[in-house]
């Protein structure tokens, strides 16, 4: 079994079934993909009891045969199953056929598609999703939509089959022009996890993912080229400090920007640094620098155009505008042989300024770009709805362009190094779409660089510890809705602490 945190395409996924299949007898990963979504559903009807109402929907292809399968199973007991078949008989794959005969022999009762209305005047305990997996090429037509619509308002748990239908599971947007797709609370997807179900819309449609890898041999397995963030990707920088150590042992961290009317964004990157451990921490404003910040006075406040580039970490963009003096001192970090992170407005001005992408494509110390989709598109020079089209493949061509960690941020917020696996972030919620959140993501990039940590392992880090601190915050009850960006960084040090103190418990203390 692979790492439960890889993810395959589905082009990969098809690569490992043929592989399995060579060595089963046909049908058999449907009928454990069957049995797998079976042993879900029931966990999940656990409450409604023995004679528990099920609605499955089975569409005309393997994954409609997958529900077939799980059809089949759970009609053995004393559950009501139900099943609406939206396929032509004479039509379905040879298994699906098989798993469709299966079905029929059992207790379960088939419905007509026609009736609709009084199929959703039922109560239905749980809805299951075997409409469309990874074979659908078009977007859901006329004649499956109403049924998407009919499912989608009902307020009893629903469970895709592989992927939510209508969902791409490469990217995890709807497929097709005016698509549609199932809205899951659960989604039990067979051989691996893929992309879509973690990113762009996958965390709305997909619900709690399970993985069955349906006892595939790990001999057929290929190498994976994306995977889902986990602790254990930056845990060997979770170090305890040495008790003989001093502020310089942490690095040197300089924010700049804060240009007139954006003072705040520089000052929250600065305090996120200090909070995410740095040892002394500078906010270098554009504009007039305050003397101080009198919440947090530890910082020290300068001008940028007195500032010194020639050490530290810098992470440049927060609030700083895209006037000529914020171009030149961006140059000047650009040409500085430091550790950078380049953020917001640092982003814009390269995007439209061919002279500043040579220097930060050729930048020889450590880089990471944060970009949100729209930055990401200035960069790239395409519209922000193409980004999202593909956002594993738009980051990871922004890292071959400028040799980069970058870090594309938004629902499911994928991380890409060239020559290393992209990864999806799995902690966060929408509590961070509010202003600063971005800010407060490059200060701490900035601060792990500063101790010491390689840029994949920065970016993959301060995602995971970003998105988690919000998750903790809004099971306090502060947000989602009207968390704000200063209440997080508080949290993200409780969260760096509680994980550095968790991984010394296992050893790892230097
Ligand atoms: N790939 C695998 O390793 C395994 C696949 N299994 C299941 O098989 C699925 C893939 O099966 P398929 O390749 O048959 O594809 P799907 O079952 O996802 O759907 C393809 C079928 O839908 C039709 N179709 C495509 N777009 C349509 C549209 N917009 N409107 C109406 N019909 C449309 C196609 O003509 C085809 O009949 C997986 O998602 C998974 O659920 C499982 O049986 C276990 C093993
Ligand atoms: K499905």
């Amino acid at each position: 079994m692979p790492s439960p945190t890889a993810l395959f395409s589905a082009s990969e996924i098809r690569d490992i079934e043929r592989a399995a299949q060579t060595t089963l007898p046909a049908g058999t990963l449907m009928q454990r993909a069957g049995e797998a979504a079976a042993e879900l559903a029931l966990e999940l009807i656990q409450s409604a009891g023995d004679t528990a109402n099920v609605l499955i929907l089975a569409g005309p292809g393997n994954n409609g045969g997958d529900a077939l399968e799980a059809a089949y199973r759970l009609a053995q007991g004393s559950l009501e199953v139900t099943i609406v078949l939206c396929a032509d008989p004479a039509r379905q794959p040879l298994n699906a056929r098989q798993a469709l005969l299966r079905a029929q022999s059992s207790a379960a009762c088939f419905v007509d598609t026609d009736l609709r209305d009084d199929l959703f005047a039922e109560k239905w305990d749980l809805v299951i999703d075997g409409l469309f997996g990874i074979g659908l090429t078009r977007a859901i037509d006329s004649t499956v939509r109403p049924l998407v619509q009919a499912v989608n308002v009902l307020a009893c748990p629903v469970l895709s089959l592989d992927v939510p239908s209508g969902l791409d599971a490469d990217t995890g947007n709807i497929v097709g022009e005016n698509g549609i797709a199932i809205r899951a609370s659960h989604t039990i997807t067979f051989i691996g996890n893929k992309p879509g179900l973690h990113t762009a819309h996958g965390k709305d449609y997909a619900g709690a993912v399970r993985v069955a890898s349906l006892d595939i041999d790990e001999a057929c397995f290929i190498p994976f080229h994306a995977e889902l963030n986990d602790v254990r990707l930056f845990s060997s920088h979770l170090r305890l400090r040495m008790h003989n150590s001093h502020k310089g042992s942490y690095g040197d961290v300089t924010v700049i920007g804060g240009a007139r009317g954006m003072g705040g964004a520089a000052i929250l990157a600065a305090r996120a640094a200090a909070k995410s451990g740095a040892g002394r921490v500078y906010a270098a404003f554009i504009d007039d620098a305050p003397t101080h910040d009198s919440l947090q006075p530890e910082l020290m406040c300068r001008n940028a155009v007195d500032h010194d580039f020639a050490s530290g970490t810098f992470v440049a963009g927060p609030g700083l505008g895209i006037s000529s003096t914020a171009r030149n001192i961006l140059e000047r970090a650009l040409n500085a042989q430091v550790p950078l992170v380049l953020d917001a407005d640092a982003l814009n001005l390269i995007a439209a300024d061919t002279k500043l992408q040579t220097l930060a494509a050729r930048h020889a110390s450590p880089l990471i770009l944060t970009p949100h989709p729209l930055e990401a598109a200035r960069l790239l020079g395409v519209s922000s709805a193409t980004i999202q089209d593909d956002r594993l493949a738009a980051a990871r061509q922004l890292a071959r362009l400028f040799n980069a960690t970058i870090v594309l941020k938004g629902s499911g917020t994928v991380i890409a190094t060239p020559g290393d696996n992209a990864v999806i972030n799995t902690t966060g919620n929408p509590a961070l779409a509010t202003a600063g959140t971005g800010d407060v993501l490059a200060g701490m990039c900035g601060a792990l660089l500063a101790q010491g940590w390689p840029e994949r392992e920065a970016a993959v880090g301060a995602a995971w510890l970003h998105g988690h601190a919000a998750d903790v915050l809004v099971e306090q009850g502060i947000g989602p809705t009207g968390l704000t960006a200063s209440e997080l960084i508080p949290a993200i040090r409780a969260s760096l602490n509680q994980l550095i103190n968790k991984n010394a418990q296992h050893g790892r203390t230097l």
